[in-house]
């Protein structure tokens, strides 16, 4: 599905051929096409505009990894952002709440939109998947046939549904369904609301009524996945005027333009639950960011191609790094990206708190009044230095040393701290390097820091802490000390503060 999209895409991004860095000029040319596609797509011009917002300042200026081109690149930035609109908060798509039983399940949306037949393939689901009693009842007392309709779908998949009784309203029948669920010992009850053509004032009263008596847990908008822009207004709607938990998007399996799914996450920020792929009641599926992102761009292959290839450039990046550390060559350079990788991880505390043993460590620090702050002033003293001191810290003189503290705000004590971390760094590295056969530095780092060095940390990662194993096992590979580059905190292991951090930066 989505293919005007993703030809429209692969057509911009097969005019990106040079190698480097993603230039501003480029990634505009190929953006301006994406918003194009996107509008093509029915992508509401809010959206598209916000979507190719975020890409420009992504990609712009991003190193383009070897093997792949620049447009591949882009693709795979499109498609994370893609991916991460989608997803919007990190909650569990298929997770309804459902527990007090019996809870009711409120389905909404306009005629034909697959509100029946998501009714009736949610029942199964949740009869099959979760174990759930589940009874469905239709409230469309417009159209009688839609209670039949419901009624046979439910003898289809073996769910029990509420005897039909002619000439009863929406509200009896929602209270009696009410009823039936509670002496009947049900799970879940859901009720399937009447659809119109349009959104009207009386389709809105009617379903606002059947909330008030039967106070949904969940309240679930069935929308048609081709029905493009126009499902963005339907959702904001049924939204303001019902109050929508999540959005069921059905037809995903027709040639979709795809835009909605993508529109209706951003503009709403109601969650995309299910995706109906067909009309027999197992064709309903978890929504999953990735795979729509996947599918929208359709073209998932490049975006495997793109990570794969990062992921041997960080590797080989692990690899010529570890051979220097191996030399007890660990510069500044080396120091500033742990640093700053000591930063995105959480900073010292959020470090140390995921360290074995390291609680009280944490504390001591939070006492000595340690955190981030501290982290991006080392980094600052790191750029004030030239490229070449940088690479040579030991070339630094009295006078330099004074500048760059300056340059940094720092005294020149704090600059010693720094330079005297980064020589004990480069110590333990040393001496990990030649400890027993095949290296144990390289030991401890596979231990470590998984797969491929250091994978997934980029150059001058950290390691894997959430992996106690790992750790445990880095940490016996050395003897029962902490490694040096373990949180880049030499020392740590003593119980003191590390050098180079105890009294940084304190305010005299
Ligand atoms: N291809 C495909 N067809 C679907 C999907 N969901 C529903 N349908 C079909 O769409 C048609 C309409 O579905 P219904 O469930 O009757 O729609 P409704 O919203 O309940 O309509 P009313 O009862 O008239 O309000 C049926 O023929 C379904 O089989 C889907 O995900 N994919």
């Amino acid at each position: 599905m989505f293919e005007n999209l993703s030809e429209r895409l692969s057509g911009v991004f097969d005019k990106l051929t040079k190698q480097g860095a993603l230039s501003e000029d480029d990634v505009k040319t190929a953006l301006r096409e994406v918003r194009v596609a996107l509008l093509e797509a029915d992508v509401s011009l809010p959206v598209a505009r916000d979507f190719v917002k975020a890409v420009q300042d992504k990609a712009t200026g991003q190193q383009v990894t070897k093997s792949v081109t620049p447009g591949q690149q882009v693709v795979k930035i499109v498609h994370d952002e893609l991916k991460h609109v989608l997803a919007g908060d990190n909650e569990d798509p298929g997770e309804l709440k459902i527990d007090n039983p019996p809870a009711p399940i409120l389905m909404v949306g306009l005629q034909g939109s697959g509100k029946t037949t998501t009714t009736a393939k949610l029942a199964l689901r949740l009869s099959q998947k979760s174990g759930k009693r589940v009874l469905m009842a239709s409230l469309d007392t417009n159209r009688p046939a839609a209670m039949e309709q419901l009624a046979i779908l439910g003898k289809q998949i073996g769910v029990d549904t509420l005897p039909i009784v002619k000439g009863e309203d929406p509200v009896a029948i929602a209270k009696r369904a009410k009823q039936q669920a509670t002496l009947g010992g049900y799970d879940v009850y859901m009720l399937d609301t009447a659809g119109r053509l349009h959104i009207d004032e009386e389709l809105i009263a009617q379903a606002a009524a059947v909330r008030d008596v039967a106070n949904p847990r969940e309240t679930l908008l069935v929308v048609d996945g081709l029905t493009g822009q126009d499902a963005v207004n339907v959702a904001e709607n049924f939204d303001r005027e019902i109050g929508v938990t999540g959005v069921v998007l059905t037809r995903m399996d027709g040639d979709g333009r795809g835009g909605a799914a993508l529109s209706m996450r951003a503009v709403t920020g109601k969650p995309i639950k299910f995706v109906g792929l067909g009309e027999k009641m197992d064709a309903l599926e978890t929504f999953e960011p990735d795979r729509i992102a996947g599918r929208i761009l359709g073209m998932g292959d490049i975006v495997a191609l793109v990570e794969k290839a990062q992921e041997t450039i960080e590797a080989e990046q692990a690899e010529r790094m570890m051979k220097r550390f191996q030399k007890g060559q660990f510069n500044m350079n080396d120091l500033k990206m742990q640093l700053e990788q000591m930063i995105k991880m959480g900073g010292m505390e959020g470090l140390m708190g995921m360290m074995p043993g390291m609680k009280k460590m944490a504390a001591k620090a939070e006492e000595a009044g340690l955190d981030d702050r501290i982290l991006k002033q080392q980094i600052a003293l790191i750029q004030s230095m030239t490229k070449k001191e940088r690479a040579n810290p030991q070339l630094l003189q009295a006078s330099r040393k004074k500048r760059i503290a300056k340059g940094a705000g720092m005294e020149v004590s704090d600059l010693n701290k720094l330079l005297k971390m980064q020589r004990q760094m480069g110590d333990m590295m040393k001496k990990m390097g030649k400890m027993g056969k095949g290296g144990m530095l390289k030991q401890a780092m596979r231990g470590m820091f998984g797969k491929s060095g250091m994978p997934g940390m980029g150059p001058g990662g950290m390691p894997d802490m959430n992996d106690p194993a790992a750790m445990e096992q880095a940490a016996k590979a050395l003897g029962g000390k902490m490694p040096a580059g373990m949180g880049n905190l030499p020392g740590l292991g003593g119980g003191g503060l590390p050098p180079g951090l105890s009294g940084f930066g304190k305010k005299k």
